[in-house]
Order: structure tokens, then C-alpha cells, then sequence
């Protein structure tokens, strides 16, 4: 492509999160949706799991240095125009993830990873007060999923209306907007947009299948995407929530688990069938 005076021809988005060998979640669901969404993708990885559909089986955290030297070197050539966290894993990442978003001036989405679908953990408990404290002030936009939003919150969640109080109660930990998930309901999976002001409900319909390894990782990189590419925080949930629904819709049935699912659906659409 030719060079355009204007600045680059692609966005680019920074996906700052976990490797997940089994390629569903972390690092690679954010990758896949970038380039689904038409966003250019880097990436710096805060720790390597040996995972698949089944569960997580190992986790090795990367260094500090090596985690702020990939932050660096992408932002001192290549450029982001929004950034995203995924698993964090501990507290002296967190921090180091912070110093660099705030060195950088990142525009930064937050998906305050905890738990993998198969109940492992993804950040030390003692990591969740410094994800609070440290890290949500700098968040443009925080995507809790019901258990994240009720251990961020401090409110236990039950219905809608504890939706409500659990999203205003992160509001105040410093986020301009907070996504909470309802994908773990026993209901529909509506999802609620708070910016401090207006609350907006996203409903879905549930898709009845196992297959939802990293729905999280992949709507808030499609967030990330779509915020990238010019639209507003409002805009960029709505077309990440059409965009996450379609993807569960058309998950392909991979491993014995919890499978991927179909990143390329829209693609698959114009293109392939
Ligand atoms: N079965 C389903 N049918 C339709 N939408 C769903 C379903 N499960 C989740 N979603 C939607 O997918 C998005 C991700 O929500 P979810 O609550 O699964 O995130 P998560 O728990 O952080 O995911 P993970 O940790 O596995 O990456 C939300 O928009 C949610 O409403
Ligand atoms: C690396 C990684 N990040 C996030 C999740 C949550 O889905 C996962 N399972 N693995």
C-alpha cells in the first residue's frame, strides 16, 4: 500500500494480554477479531498458557522487561490507536501495564480477566485491588462478566436492576464507560452500556451451545476494533455485540470443551459460502 500523508491506511490496535495455545481466547481471539474487523494487530504478550477447549493446563507469566520492551518498541515505530488488556495475571504486571498505558497516553480498553471458562485462574486474587485501583481509572471503557462486575462492584448481582447499581459502582472506581456482560445470566445474555449518565440495555438472543471459549476476549477486542476505526464508545458496543453474536452463532465445533468460535463469520458470509 502506498504511503498516505494523512497517516496510516489501516487503524492499529494493541492487544496486551495472555497467549491461549488452543488459539480461542487471549492473544489470538484478539488478533483474529482485528483483522475480521479490518484493523491492523499488535500484540504484547503478559504471559504464555498451554491451554485448549478443555482447560488451561500451564501458565508461565512473562518478565517485566520483556512485557514493557514489546509495549515500547511497537508504540516508538509502528503506532495504537487504541489498546486493549486481556489477562494480566499478577500485580507487578498490572502495574507495569499501567506505567506504560499512561507513559503512551493509550486509549485503552479494559476486560478484567479473572477466571478461564474452565475455572482456572487467570489473575491472583491479590491482583484484583491493584486491577481497581490502578488500573480502571485509565480505562475508557471496563467489560466485567457477571462474576468480574460482582467482585469489582462489591454488589451482588441478581437481576437487571443489580446490573444497574453494580455498573454505577465501577463508574466510580474511574472508567468513562463500563460494559457489564450478561452472558453468564440464566436468561438472556443482555448486556448493560453505562457512561455516567444514560444506561442502555443490549439484549440477544442465547445461542444454546458449549462452544463460548473467549466470547469476552473477542467482544472487547471488537470494541477495541471498532473504537479504532473512528466510531464512538456507544457505536463500537453495539456493532461488537451484532459482531460476538454472530460468531457464537457460527461456531465451527472444535476440541472436546468449551470450542472457539468463528471469528471470520462475516467474512465466511461475502466471501466463502
Ligand atoms: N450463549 C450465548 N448466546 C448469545 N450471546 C452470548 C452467549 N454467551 C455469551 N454471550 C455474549 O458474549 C459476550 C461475552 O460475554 P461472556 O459473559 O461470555 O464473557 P466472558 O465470561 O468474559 O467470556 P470468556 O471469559 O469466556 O472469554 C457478551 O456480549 C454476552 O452477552
Ligand atoms: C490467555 C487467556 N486469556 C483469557 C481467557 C479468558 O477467556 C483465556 N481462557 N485465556
Amino acid at each position: 500500500m502506498t504511503e498516505n500523508l494523512q497517516g496510516p491506511a489501516i487503524a492499529r490496535a494493541l492487544t496486551i494480554a495472555g497467549s491461549d495455545s488452543g488459539g480461542g481466547a487471549g492473544i489470538q481471539a484478539d488478533l483474529k477479531t482485528f483483522a475480521a474487523l479490518g484493523v491492523y494487530g499488535i500484540s504484547a504478550i503478559t504471559a504464555i498458557t498451554a491451554q485448549n477447549t478443555l482447560g488451561v493446563r500451564a501458565i508461565q507469566e512473562q518478565s517485566i522487561p520483556i512485557i514493557e520492551a514489546q509495549i515500547d518498541a511497537v508504540m516508538e515505530d509502528i503506532g495504537v490507536d487504541v489498546a486493549k488488556t486481556g489477562m494480566l495475571s499478577s500485580s507487578e504486571i498490572i502495574n507495569a501495564v499501567a506505567r506504560r498505558v499512561q507513559h503512551w497516553q493509550l486509549r485503552l480498553v479494559v476486560d478484567p480477566v479473572m477466571v478461564a471458562k474452565g475455572g482456572s485462574t487467570l489473575l491472583q486474587s491479590e491482583a484484583i485491588e491493584t486491577l481497581r485501583t490502578v488500573l480502571l481509572p485509565l480505562a475508557e471503557v471496563v467489560t466485567p462478566n457477571l462474576p468480574e462486575a460482582e467482585v469489582l462492584s462489591l454488589v451482588k448481582i441478581a437481576d437487571m436492576a443489580g446490573m444497574k447499581v453494580a455498573a454505577q459502582a465501577i463508574y466510580a472506581l474511574g472508567p468513562r464507560h463500563v460494559v457489564i456482560k450478561g452472558g453468564h445470566s440464566e436468561d438472556q445474555p443482555t448486556d448493560l452500556y453505562f457512561d455516567g449518565q444514560q444506561f442502555i440495555e443490549l439484549p440477544a438472543k442465547r445461542i444454546n451451545t458449549r462452544h463460548t471459549h473467549g466470547t469476552g476476549c473477542t467482544f472487547s477486542a471488537a470494541i477495541t476494533a471498532f473504537l479504532a476505526r473512528g466510531w464512538s464508545v456507544e457505536e463500537a458496543v453495539r456493532r461488537a455485540k451484532v459482531y460476538i453474536t454472530g460468531a457464537i452463532q457460527h461456531a465451527p465445533g472444535i476440541g472436546q470443551g468449551h470450542g472457539p468460535i468463528d471469528h471470520f463469520w462475516l467474512w465466511d458470509q461475502t466471501h466463502n459460502e
